[in-house]
Protein backbone atom coordinates (compact mmCIF):
# COMPACT_ATOMS: atom_id res chain seq x y z
CA UNK A 1 0.00 0.00 0.00
CA UNK A 2 0.92 3.85 -0.45
CA UNK A 3 0.57 6.39 2.01
CA UNK A 4 0.16 10.01 1.26
CA UNK A 5 0.59 13.30 3.80
CA UNK A 6 -0.70 16.48 2.77
CA UNK A 7 0.03 19.58 4.87
CA UNK A 8 -0.64 17.91 7.91
CA UNK A 9 -0.55 20.37 11.36
CA UNK A 10 -1.16 19.24 14.77
CA UNK A 11 -1.42 21.78 17.81
CA UNK A 12 -1.32 21.24 21.40
CA UNK A 13 -1.83 23.82 24.01
CA UNK A 14 0.86 25.23 23.97
CA UNK A 15 3.36 23.17 21.47
CA UNK A 16 2.67 23.04 17.71
CA UNK A 17 3.46 19.23 17.49
CA UNK A 18 3.40 19.70 13.56
CA UNK A 19 4.14 21.91 10.84
CA UNK A 20 2.40 21.12 7.26
CA UNK A 21 4.11 17.79 7.21
CA UNK A 22 4.19 16.46 3.69
CA UNK A 23 5.57 12.85 2.80
CA UNK A 24 4.79 9.94 0.25
CA UNK A 25 5.96 6.17 1.37
CA UNK A 26 5.90 3.97 -1.50
CA UNK A 27 4.35 0.35 -1.06
CA UNK A 28 6.91 -1.88 0.40
CA UNK A 29 8.95 1.11 2.17
CA UNK A 30 10.70 0.66 5.04
CA UNK A 31 10.61 4.27 6.59
CA UNK A 32 12.25 5.58 9.63
CA UNK A 33 11.18 8.84 11.31
CA UNK A 34 14.37 10.18 13.14
CA UNK A 35 14.40 13.28 15.15
CA UNK A 36 15.38 14.78 18.64
CA UNK A 37 13.08 14.69 21.54
CA UNK A 38 9.45 16.73 21.28
CA UNK A 39 10.25 16.96 16.93
CA UNK A 40 6.69 14.68 16.69
CA UNK A 41 7.52 11.76 15.82
CA UNK A 42 4.89 10.16 18.04
CA UNK A 43 2.60 12.45 17.31
CA UNK A 44 2.80 11.79 13.50
CA UNK A 45 2.31 8.16 13.76
CA UNK A 46 -0.36 8.77 16.50
CA UNK A 47 -2.55 10.54 13.86
CA UNK A 48 -1.71 7.41 11.05
CA UNK A 49 -2.82 5.22 13.63
CA UNK A 50 -6.04 7.21 14.01
CA UNK A 51 -5.53 7.53 17.87
CA UNK A 52 -5.40 10.93 17.20
CA UNK A 53 -6.24 13.79 14.88
CA UNK A 54 -4.36 16.80 12.68
CA UNK A 55 -5.96 20.23 12.66
CA UNK A 56 -5.36 20.37 9.47
CA UNK A 57 -4.11 18.04 6.39
CA UNK A 58 -5.21 14.44 4.98
CA UNK A 59 -3.87 11.34 5.19
CA UNK A 60 -4.30 8.97 2.56
CA UNK A 61 -3.75 5.00 2.40
CA UNK A 62 -4.05 4.05 -1.31
CA UNK A 63 -5.14 7.24 -2.53
CA UNK A 64 -8.27 6.98 0.22
CA UNK A 65 -8.94 9.89 2.75
CA UNK A 66 -8.52 8.38 6.39
CA UNK A 67 -10.29 11.67 7.56
CA UNK A 68 -13.74 9.49 8.40
CA UNK A 69 -12.25 6.02 8.97
CA UNK A 70 -11.98 5.25 12.58
CA UNK A 71 -8.23 3.15 13.94
CA UNK A 72 -9.84 -0.44 13.96
CA UNK A 73 -10.99 -0.10 10.40
CA UNK A 74 -7.48 1.60 8.63
CA UNK A 75 -5.67 -2.43 8.67
CA UNK A 76 -3.00 -1.05 10.49
CA UNK A 77 -1.14 -2.26 13.00
CA UNK A 78 1.17 -1.13 15.48
CA UNK A 79 3.76 -1.47 18.22
CA UNK A 80 4.50 1.16 20.85
CA UNK A 81 7.57 1.26 23.06
CA UNK A 82 6.22 0.20 26.21
CA UNK A 83 4.86 -3.27 24.63
CA UNK A 84 1.87 -2.50 26.01
CA UNK A 85 0.67 -6.50 26.41
CA UNK A 86 -2.61 -7.10 28.25
CA UNK A 87 -1.00 -8.57 31.66
CA UNK A 88 -3.94 -11.17 32.46
CA UNK A 89 -3.94 -12.77 28.74
CA UNK A 90 -1.55 -15.24 27.98
CA UNK A 91 0.82 -14.73 25.12
CA UNK A 92 -1.74 -16.68 22.27
CA UNK A 93 -4.32 -14.40 23.69
CA UNK A 94 -2.81 -11.57 23.52
CA UNK A 95 -1.98 -12.46 19.67
CA UNK A 96 -5.63 -13.39 19.16
CA UNK A 97 -7.22 -10.47 20.77
CA UNK A 98 -6.93 -8.27 17.50
CA UNK A 99 -8.96 -11.16 15.84
CA UNK A 100 -11.36 -11.94 18.15
CA UNK A 101 -13.01 -8.37 18.21
CA UNK A 102 -13.46 -7.49 15.33
CA UNK A 103 -17.16 -7.74 14.33
CA UNK A 104 -18.56 -11.10 14.10
CA UNK A 105 -19.42 -10.78 9.91
CA UNK A 106 -15.34 -10.37 8.97
CA UNK A 107 -14.38 -12.58 12.53
CA UNK A 108 -12.57 -15.68 11.39
CA UNK A 109 -13.81 -18.74 13.12
CA UNK A 110 -12.11 -20.11 16.36
CA UNK A 111 -9.87 -22.74 14.60
CA UNK A 112 -8.76 -20.32 12.12
CA UNK A 113 -7.63 -17.85 14.62
CA UNK A 114 -5.96 -20.25 16.21
CA UNK A 115 -3.79 -21.67 13.58
CA UNK A 116 -3.17 -18.07 12.45
CA UNK A 117 -1.43 -17.07 15.77
CA UNK A 118 0.25 -20.12 15.87
CA UNK A 119 1.66 -19.38 12.48
CA UNK A 120 2.78 -16.03 13.48
CA UNK A 121 4.21 -17.43 17.06
CA UNK A 122 6.22 -19.81 15.02
CA UNK A 123 7.81 -16.70 12.77
CA UNK A 124 8.42 -14.85 15.47
CA UNK A 125 10.52 -17.70 16.61
CA UNK A 126 8.53 -18.03 20.34
CA UNK A 127 6.03 -20.70 19.51
CA UNK A 128 7.17 -22.56 22.88
CA UNK A 129 5.71 -19.28 24.66
CA UNK A 130 2.22 -19.09 24.18
CA UNK A 131 1.27 -20.63 27.32
CA UNK A 132 3.17 -17.97 29.28
CA UNK A 133 1.85 -14.26 30.54
CA UNK A 134 3.91 -11.47 29.77
CA UNK A 135 5.61 -11.00 33.09
CA UNK A 136 6.84 -15.21 32.32
CA UNK A 137 9.14 -13.93 29.47
CA UNK A 138 11.76 -11.49 28.41
CA UNK A 139 12.09 -7.67 27.15
CA UNK A 140 12.96 -9.04 23.64
CA UNK A 141 10.39 -11.97 23.68
CA UNK A 142 7.69 -9.65 24.68
CA UNK A 143 8.58 -7.07 21.62
CA UNK A 144 8.08 -9.88 19.51
CA UNK A 145 4.61 -10.80 21.36
CA UNK A 146 3.86 -7.12 20.45
CA UNK A 147 4.87 -7.44 16.94
CA UNK A 148 2.75 -10.73 16.89
CA UNK A 149 -0.57 -9.19 17.82
CA UNK A 150 0.18 -6.31 15.38
CA UNK A 151 0.46 -8.51 12.39
CA UNK A 152 -2.54 -10.71 13.30
CA UNK A 153 -5.06 -8.73 11.69
CA UNK A 154 -2.79 -8.68 8.35
CA UNK A 155 -2.22 -5.00 8.36
CA UNK A 156 -1.47 -3.09 5.40
CA UNK A 157 0.65 -0.69 7.05
CA UNK A 158 2.81 -1.37 10.13
CA UNK A 159 3.78 1.54 12.35
CA UNK A 160 6.14 1.33 15.28
CA UNK A 161 6.95 3.63 17.81
CA UNK A 162 10.57 3.33 19.25
CA UNK A 163 10.12 -0.68 18.95
CA UNK A 164 13.32 -1.46 20.72
CA UNK A 165 13.82 1.66 22.79
CA UNK A 166 13.21 -0.64 26.25
CA UNK A 167 15.98 -3.28 25.60
CA UNK A 168 20.04 -3.38 25.71
CA UNK A 169 21.86 -2.77 23.14
CA UNK A 170 22.40 -6.18 21.75
CA UNK A 171 19.50 -7.36 21.76
CA UNK A 172 18.71 -4.59 20.03
CA UNK A 173 20.93 -5.27 17.32
CA UNK A 174 19.48 -8.66 17.02
CA UNK A 175 15.79 -7.88 16.71
CA UNK A 176 16.73 -5.11 14.07
CA UNK A 177 18.05 -7.62 11.56
CA UNK A 178 14.93 -9.58 12.15
CA UNK A 179 12.37 -6.90 11.76
CA UNK A 180 13.92 -5.87 8.67
CA UNK A 181 13.86 -9.24 7.13
CA UNK A 182 10.27 -10.06 8.12
CA UNK A 183 9.38 -6.80 6.81
CA UNK A 184 10.62 -7.67 3.54
CA UNK A 185 9.12 -11.11 3.75
CA UNK A 186 5.71 -10.15 4.49
CA UNK A 187 5.71 -7.49 2.00
CA UNK A 188 5.10 -4.53 4.26
CA UNK A 189 4.84 -1.04 4.01
CA UNK A 190 6.49 0.08 7.30
CA UNK A 191 7.46 3.20 9.67
CA UNK A 192 9.31 3.62 12.70
CA UNK A 193 9.80 5.74 14.95
CA UNK A 194 13.81 6.11 16.20
CA UNK A 195 16.13 8.30 17.84
CA UNK A 196 18.89 6.41 17.35
CA UNK A 197 20.57 7.41 14.32
CA UNK A 198 22.29 3.95 13.57
CA UNK A 199 19.52 1.81 13.78
CA UNK A 200 17.19 4.51 11.16
CA UNK A 201 20.62 4.69 9.11
CA UNK A 202 21.11 0.87 8.82
CA UNK A 203 17.44 -0.43 8.59
CA UNK A 204 15.32 2.38 6.66
CA UNK A 205 15.33 2.55 2.81
CA UNK A 206 14.25 6.09 3.17
CA UNK A 207 14.89 8.30 6.58
CA UNK A 208 12.49 11.32 7.47
CA UNK A 209 14.44 13.55 10.09
CA UNK A 210 12.01 15.60 11.83
CA UNK A 211 13.00 18.83 13.68
CA UNK A 212 10.06 21.05 15.35
CA UNK A 213 7.29 19.65 14.18
CA UNK A 214 8.75 19.19 10.80
CA UNK A 215 10.24 16.72 8.15
CA UNK A 216 12.89 18.71 6.99
CA UNK A 217 14.76 16.05 4.79
CA UNK A 218 13.13 12.73 3.71
CA UNK A 219 15.76 10.97 1.60
CA UNK A 220 18.05 7.75 1.41
CA UNK A 221 20.66 6.98 4.39
CA UNK A 222 23.42 7.51 1.84
CA UNK A 223 22.02 10.67 0.63
CA UNK A 224 21.24 12.02 4.04
CA UNK A 225 25.10 11.26 5.30
CA UNK A 226 26.44 12.90 2.58
CA UNK A 227 24.31 15.62 1.27
CA UNK A 228 22.16 16.71 4.79
CA UNK A 229 19.71 19.26 3.61
CA UNK A 230 20.97 21.79 6.40
CA UNK A 231 23.10 22.35 9.44
CA UNK A 232 20.30 20.56 11.71
CA UNK A 233 20.74 17.66 9.66
CA UNK A 234 24.45 17.72 9.09
CA UNK A 235 25.10 18.15 12.95
CA UNK A 236 22.06 16.33 13.99
CA UNK A 237 23.64 12.50 11.43
CA UNK A 238 26.91 11.09 11.36
CA UNK A 239 29.17 12.10 14.42
CA UNK A 240 30.36 15.55 13.07
CA UNK A 241 31.68 17.96 15.12
CA UNK A 242 29.73 21.90 14.20
CA UNK A 243 32.08 25.18 13.99
CA UNK A 244 31.29 28.62 13.81
CA UNK A 245 32.69 29.95 10.23
CA UNK A 246 32.83 32.50 7.54
CA UNK A 247 32.75 32.27 4.13
CA UNK A 248 34.15 34.18 1.49
CA UNK A 249 33.91 34.05 -2.06
CA UNK A 250 37.46 32.38 -1.57
CA UNK A 251 37.01 29.91 1.32
CA UNK A 252 35.81 29.64 4.65
CA UNK A 253 37.73 30.67 7.41
CA UNK A 254 37.22 28.84 11.07
CA UNK A 255 36.20 31.50 13.48
CA UNK A 256 37.77 31.86 16.91
CA UNK A 257 40.39 28.81 16.09
CA UNK A 258 43.91 28.50 14.62
CA UNK A 259 42.50 25.90 11.72
CA UNK A 260 44.01 26.87 8.19
CA UNK A 261 41.25 28.23 6.00
CA UNK A 262 39.47 25.97 3.85
CA UNK A 263 39.06 26.46 -0.23
CA UNK A 264 36.12 26.64 -1.66
CA UNK A 265 36.89 24.26 -4.11
CA UNK A 266 37.31 21.59 -0.90
CA UNK A 267 34.08 22.68 0.62
CA UNK A 268 31.06 20.39 0.96
CA UNK A 269 26.93 21.17 1.11
CA UNK A 270 25.15 23.74 -1.29
CA UNK A 271 26.37 26.87 -0.12
CA UNK A 272 29.76 25.75 -0.79
CA UNK A 273 28.37 25.34 -4.57
CA UNK A 274 26.48 28.61 -4.87
CA UNK A 275 28.04 32.42 -4.84
CA UNK A 276 26.43 33.02 -0.78
CA UNK A 277 29.23 34.87 1.49
CA UNK A 278 28.62 35.61 5.08
CA UNK A 279 28.46 33.82 8.24
CA UNK A 280 28.37 30.09 8.54
CA UNK A 281 28.46 27.00 10.60
CA UNK A 282 30.32 24.19 9.43
CA UNK A 283 30.56 20.24 10.27
CA UNK A 284 33.37 18.32 10.10
CA UNK A 285 33.39 14.15 10.65
CA UNK A 286 35.89 12.67 12.81
CA UNK A 287 37.59 10.48 9.86
CA UNK A 288 37.62 14.16 7.38
CA UNK A 289 40.80 15.55 9.54
CA UNK A 290 44.73 15.07 8.65
CA UNK A 291 47.08 14.57 11.91
CA UNK A 292 50.73 15.73 10.65
CA UNK A 293 53.04 15.38 13.45
CA UNK A 294 55.78 17.77 14.31
CA UNK A 295 55.01 21.01 15.88
CA UNK A 296 51.54 22.65 14.88
CA UNK A 297 48.18 23.98 16.23
CA UNK A 298 47.39 20.75 17.84
CA UNK A 299 47.87 19.04 21.02
CA UNK A 300 47.28 15.45 21.27
CA UNK A 301 44.95 15.29 24.55
CA UNK A 302 43.65 11.42 24.59
CA UNK A 303 43.27 8.60 22.46
CA UNK A 304 41.28 5.49 21.92
CA UNK A 305 42.07 2.28 20.02
CA UNK A 306 38.82 1.71 18.00
CA UNK A 307 38.74 -0.94 15.29
CA UNK A 308 41.82 -0.52 13.38
CA UNK A 309 41.62 3.34 13.97
CA UNK A 310 42.59 5.80 16.83
CA UNK A 311 40.05 7.90 17.71
CA UNK A 312 41.41 11.16 19.07
CA UNK A 313 40.91 14.13 21.24
CA UNK A 314 43.03 17.27 20.35
CA UNK A 315 42.92 20.92 22.05
CA UNK A 316 42.94 23.54 18.79
CA UNK A 317 43.15 26.50 20.88
CA UNK A 318 40.45 26.90 22.96
CA UNK A 319 38.70 24.25 21.52
CA UNK A 320 38.32 20.08 21.50
CA UNK A 321 38.35 18.79 18.28
CA UNK A 322 37.63 14.98 17.42
CA UNK A 323 39.26 13.00 14.93
CA UNK A 324 40.33 9.55 14.12
CA UNK A 325 44.09 8.81 13.04
CA UNK A 326 46.46 5.87 12.41
CA UNK A 327 47.48 3.70 15.07
CA UNK A 328 50.73 4.82 16.27
CA UNK A 329 50.72 8.32 14.67
CA UNK A 330 51.04 10.34 18.04
CA UNK A 331 51.48 10.03 21.78
CA UNK A 332 49.21 11.72 24.07
CA UNK A 333 50.91 15.73 24.53
CA UNK A 334 52.57 15.39 21.19
CA UNK A 335 52.29 18.53 19.00
CA UNK A 336 50.61 17.85 15.20
CA UNK A 337 49.28 20.03 12.61
CA UNK A 338 45.35 18.96 12.41
CA UNK A 339 44.12 20.17 9.42
CA UNK A 340 40.23 19.68 8.15
CA UNK A 341 40.22 17.62 4.82
CA UNK A 342 36.50 19.28 4.17
CA UNK A 343 33.54 20.73 5.60
CA UNK A 344 30.00 20.83 5.10
CA UNK A 345 28.89 24.39 4.97
CA UNK A 346 25.66 26.19 5.70
CA UNK A 347 25.34 29.80 5.08
CA UNK A 348 23.41 31.16 8.72
CA UNK A 349 20.28 31.50 6.75
CA UNK A 350 19.42 28.72 5.69
CA UNK A 351 16.24 27.89 6.41
CA UNK A 352 15.59 25.87 10.12
CA UNK A 353 19.44 26.13 10.89
CA UNK A 354 20.08 25.80 14.14
CA UNK A 355 20.29 28.31 17.01
N1 LIG B 1 -1.18 14.98 24.44
C1 LIG B 1 -0.38 16.04 24.41
N2 LIG B 1 -0.69 17.19 25.05
C2 LIG B 1 0.10 18.28 25.00
N3 LIG B 1 1.26 18.32 24.30
C3 LIG B 1 1.64 17.21 23.65
C4 LIG B 1 0.85 16.02 23.66
N4 LIG B 1 1.49 15.08 22.91
C5 LIG B 1 2.61 15.67 22.46
N5 LIG B 1 2.71 16.94 22.88
C6 LIG B 1 3.79 17.89 22.55
O1 LIG B 1 3.96 17.88 21.15
C7 LIG B 1 5.36 17.91 20.80
C8 LIG B 1 5.72 16.69 19.97
O2 LIG B 1 5.63 15.52 20.81
P1 LIG B 1 5.92 14.05 20.28
O3 LIG B 1 5.61 13.12 21.38
O4 LIG B 1 5.21 13.84 18.99
O5 LIG B 1 7.49 14.11 20.02
P2 LIG B 1 8.51 12.92 19.74
O6 LIG B 1 9.37 13.39 18.62
O7 LIG B 1 7.79 11.64 19.57
O8 LIG B 1 9.35 12.92 21.09
P3 LIG B 1 10.06 11.69 21.90
O9 LIG B 1 11.24 11.27 21.05
O10 LIG B 1 10.49 12.35 23.17
O11 LIG B 1 9.05 10.63 22.08
C9 LIG B 1 6.09 18.03 22.11
O12 LIG B 1 6.35 19.39 22.35
C10 LIG B 1 5.12 17.47 23.13
O13 LIG B 1 5.33 18.03 24.40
Amino acid sequence: MSLELRGLSRRFDNAQALRDIALQVDGGEFVALLGPSGSGKTTLLRILAGLDFPDQGEVRIDGQDMAQVPARHRRIGFVFQHYALFRHMTVFENVAFGLRVRPRASRPPEAEIAARVRRLLERMQIAELERRLPEQISGGQRQRVALARALAIEPRLLLLDEPFGALDAEVRKGLRHWLRALHVELGLTSLFVTHDQDEAMELADRVAVMQAGRIVQFDTPARILDQPANGFVAGFIGQAQRFAGRLTSQELIFEGLPLAPLPRALLLGEAAAGAGQGPAEAFVRTHEWQATPGPGNAVLRSARAAGGRVQAVFAVGPALIEAEIPPGLLEPGETCQLDPLTARVFLADTPFATG
